[in-house]
This record gives structure tokens, sequence and C-alpha cells, in this order.
């Protein structure tokens, strides 16, 4: 039987189980790959640094370069930009085969290195940078490549919604729920990226590209993070029947903003990543803890959803090994594998074209008038309210009006009041500006959170 050497660039959370299941595992992957695939280097930063999983110590290096020297094929689990980037176009140009969960870097530089791999005619697999274990990448690219994709809402990083789940389900502290999370391995090594919506926004950037059949950059995806949610904000939507979850939303939307209810006209798409409260009997509601779900709406497929760990060294080993071995036998059995098609040029839109609901926190006066001085605002932005909630801040009791009426107000004089408002559906612009002209009213002292609502 033919042997393929196999290079790992990496052995951490991820790096190290895959070197663990590549050496455990070596007979069943053989009997799948038609070739025994040989470790035949690990590249580290320090051999004598503690890992979860036992290594062989010569197969350690600190040399990346020489480790990739005559591999057939090269597993990037480093992470980052540099040197992750460079060592990959080596890799390729030398015709190994690329196994990487790099998204950040793909969400950068895909194009570069997709060419770079159709170039050097051998394939570059990314599974694990979407949504970890989850089947994602293929299904997108390959099996609904036959179909339209017009809307795709995911769950797509299990740091945020981990820690998102622990506020909504223990009342935890965003810092405890943020330490749990870098414990169990599902944080990036500077925790920054998850919690600002920068990972998922590279993962949205992946999907859209490939769901919209079009080169995506990471600079077209609107992107907010979850650090300015409050233990208030969650109990709020939770009382109103809400969840709060971090979502990639990539959508057609029409290319051009004032085209908004026509039923012809240029579609372009809008990818965006942000705190958003659904309701909590929503499919994507009930994914809990580190889990990742992705849902999808096709012309002809109708609704799919992909659900799984999204997170963690060895469910995210899962994907990288299917990369391998698919890839491997591809190189047993000879042939291009498939490529990203990106011919479509669909015309990536920004948020200005984005039709959606707001759920906005206000901190007011509590006298007599102020709602009708704020549903004055909406009305005069022709935005209108599903729903206000009005509770005072010394009893935080609860005080429902359908609409945008103005009974009820002003009963207690004196004092702030906090409102909760969840609006229609408007023009993203219309209720940015509403929010603007809201705040600027003199008896509203603060505007203190403002979430999209989905899939109300
Ligand atoms: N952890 C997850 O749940 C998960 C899921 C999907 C994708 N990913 C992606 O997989 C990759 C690896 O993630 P991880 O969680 O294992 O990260 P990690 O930080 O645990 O591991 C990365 C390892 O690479 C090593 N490294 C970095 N630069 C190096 C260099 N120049 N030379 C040699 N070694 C170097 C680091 O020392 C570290 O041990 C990242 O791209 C990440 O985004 C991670
Ligand atoms: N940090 C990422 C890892 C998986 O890509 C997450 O929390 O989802
Ligand atoms: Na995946």
């Amino acid at each position: 039987m033919e042997t393929l050497k196999v290079a790992l660039l990496g052995a951490g959370n991820v790096g190290a189980q895959v070197a663990r299941i590549l050496l455990e595992d070596a007979d069943a992957l053989a009997g799948r790959v038609g070739a025994r695939l040989a470790l035949t280097g690990i590249a580290v930063r320090d051999v004598d640094a503690p890992r979860a999983v036992d290594l062989p110590r010569e197969l350690l290096s600190t040399d990346a370069e020489a480790v990739m020297a005559g591999a057939d094929l090269v597993v990037e689990l480093m992470g980052g930009i540099e040197p992750a980037r460079t060592l990959i176009l080596a890799a390729l140009a030398s015709g190994a085969t690329v196994v990487t969960g790099n998204k950040a870097l793909l969400a950068e530089h895909g194009p570069e290195l997709y060419a770079a791999a159709e170039d050097a005619g051998v394939q570059l697999a990314y599974e694990a940078a979407v949504a970890g274990a989850i089947p994602i990448i293929r299904p997108v690219r390959d099996n609904l490549a036959g179909d339209n994709i017009t809307k795709v809402l995911g769950i797509v990083n299990g740091t945020t919604n981990y820690i998102l789940d622990a506020m909504d389900a223990t009342g935890a502290s965003f810092a405890d729920a943020l330490a749990d999370a870098q414990r169990l391995g599902y944080a990036e090594a500077d925790p920054t990226a998850d919690v600002e919506g920068l990972d998922a926004a590279a993962k949205a950037t992946i999907l859209a590209s490939l769901a919209f059949h079009t080169s995506f950059d990471r600079a077209h995806v609107w992107c907010e993070g979850i650090t300015a949610i409050t233990a208030e904000d969650v109990a709020a939507a939770r009382d109103a029947g809400y969840v709060i979850k971090l979502l990639a939303i990539c959508e057609t939307v029409p290319a051009n903003p004032a085209d908004q209810g026509a039923s012809d006209g240029d579609r372009g798409v809008a990818v965006r990543v942000h705190p958003t409260l659904l309701p909590r009997e929503h499919a994507l509601a009930s994914v809990r803890g580190a889990y990742n779900a992705v849902y999808i709406e096709a012309e002809y497929a109708g609704s799919l959803m992909f659900y799984g760990a999204g997170a963690g060294g060895v469910p995210t080993a899962s994907a990288v090994l299917g990369d391998i071995v698919s890839s491997a036998r591809r190189r047993v059995l000879g042939g291009p594998g498939v490529t990203e098609s990106v011919g479509a040029h669909v015309t990536p839109v920004g948020l200005e074209a984005v039709v959606t609901s707001y759920a906005i926190g206000l901190r007011v006066a509590d006298a007599s008038g102020v709602l009708a001085a704020i549903a004055a605002v909406f009305a005069d932005h022709g935005v209108s309210i599903e729903t206000m909630r009005q509770s005072t801040h010394t009893d935080g009791a609860g005080d429902e009006t359908a609409g945008a009426q103005s009974e009820g107000d002003g009963e207690r004089a004196g004092g702030d009041a906090e409102l909760r408002i969840v609006t229609h559906r408007a023009l993203d612009t219309a209720l940015r500006r509403t929010v603007e002209a809201v705040g600027q009213l003199d008896v509203v002292h603060e505007v203190t959170s403002i979430l999209r609502v989905e899939g109300a």
C-alpha cells in the first residue's frame, strides 16, 4: 500500500487531537484512503510545552518549513494570518494538498489561496473553518451547488453562544462564562475575535462566498459583537419571550435600497453579524452551550438545518480528519478536486438595504407625556411599534402596552423608568435614525440597548 506523508503545523487544541487520531486510528484511516497516512512531523512553537495529548517527541520541531518538506498533505492548525499564509502558499506551490481550519486567514486571503490551489492543481480543504464539526462547507459548496440559496442564518461561534446561553440559563456573568469557554478550548487564542464577532464575521464571509458563488470580502460584512450585552438585556429579552443569540445572517436583498417591496430589480447580498433577539420557540433559540447551527433557505431544497458541535478540539478534529481522508483519497485516485465557483458576481450590499426590527432599551423620565413623545418620533420616521414595556427602576414591575399608544403614561412622577420597545420591521437605516432622534429627546436619559430581532 502507498504511503502519504502528512505534516502538521500547530499542536494546540485542535492540532494535538488531529495528531492523536492520525496515530491511533492509522489502520482504519488507511483502509478508507487506500494509502497509509504517515504523520512525518509536527511544527510547534516549543517542543517542551505541556500538551493535552502526549505526542512522540521525535515528530516535534520548531522548523515549520523543514516539517513540510516532501509532505503530500500539509495540515495547518496554527491559526493567525502569518506565517500560516506563507506556509500554505509554499505547500500548495510544492504540490501538497492543504487542509486548514483557519477561517481568519480564509476570510482575508481566501481568493489568493483558492487560486494558488487551482494553479497547482491540488486541493485546499477547510471544513473545520466554519461551525467546527458540522458538515457545512461541503453541503453549501457541493450539495447545494445546483440550487439558489436565498438566506443563511447561523450560530457559528461556540464561545459567544456558550456565554450568552450561560447568561440566559444560569445568570452567569460575562467574565465567568468567557473563562469557562476558554478553559474548554472553544475560544480563540485571543478571545477578542470571538466576543467582538470577528470570528463569526470571518465564517460569514466564507459562507456567503460559497452560498452566493461570489468572492465576498471581510470588509463587506457588518459586524457587532456581544461585549455590550448586559444581564439586564438578557433578562428583559427573556421576560418578553426572546433569547439573545449572536447570528451570522447572509441574505439576498434588493441591490438598491429604494427597491424595497418591488418584486423585480437587481438583487444583492447583505452579510451581517450582530446579537439578535430570537423568539424562544425559534429553531435556533434552542441551540445551547457551544453548539452551532446553520439554517439555510434555498429555492428548491426549502429549509435546511445543520446542527452540532461548533468548537472544541476533538469535534473540530473530526472535520479536519474528514478533509484529510477525502483529499488523500483524491491524491490516491488522481484527478482535480472540486473548486470554488465565483462566477455569479452578485453585488455585496450594506446594512442600508436590510429590513429588520429593533428591540430598544431606554431609560426615560417617569413623567406624563413621555410615551406619547417617544411614539411621535417613531411615527415621524414611519417606524411602527409592536410592543412597549415599561418598568420603574425601583420595583422592576412590567407594564405592557401594545402598539404606539400612550395610555399608561406617566402614572408615577419623578425618577426614571425603563422602557423596552420592539418595533415592527423597517429599513435598518430608518430604525437607526429613529433611535438617534429618540435619544435626543430631553425625556430620554439613556439609550441602554439596541438589538435586532429576527424570526418573530
Ligand atoms: N478550537 C476550536 O474549537 C476551533 C474550531 C474550528 C477551527 N479552529 C481553528 O483551528 C486553528 C487552531 O485552533 P486551536 O484552537 O487549536 O488553536 P491553539 O491556539 O490551541 O493552537 C494553535 C497552536 O499553534 C501553535 N503555533 C502558532 N504559531 C506557530 C508557528 N509559527 N509555528 C509553530 N506553531 C505555532 C501554537 O503554539 C498553538 O499550540 C485556528 O485557525 C482556529 O481558528 C479552532
Ligand atoms: N473560537 C471559535 C472556534 C470554532 O471556530 C468558536 O468559539 O466558535
Ligand atoms: Na464545519
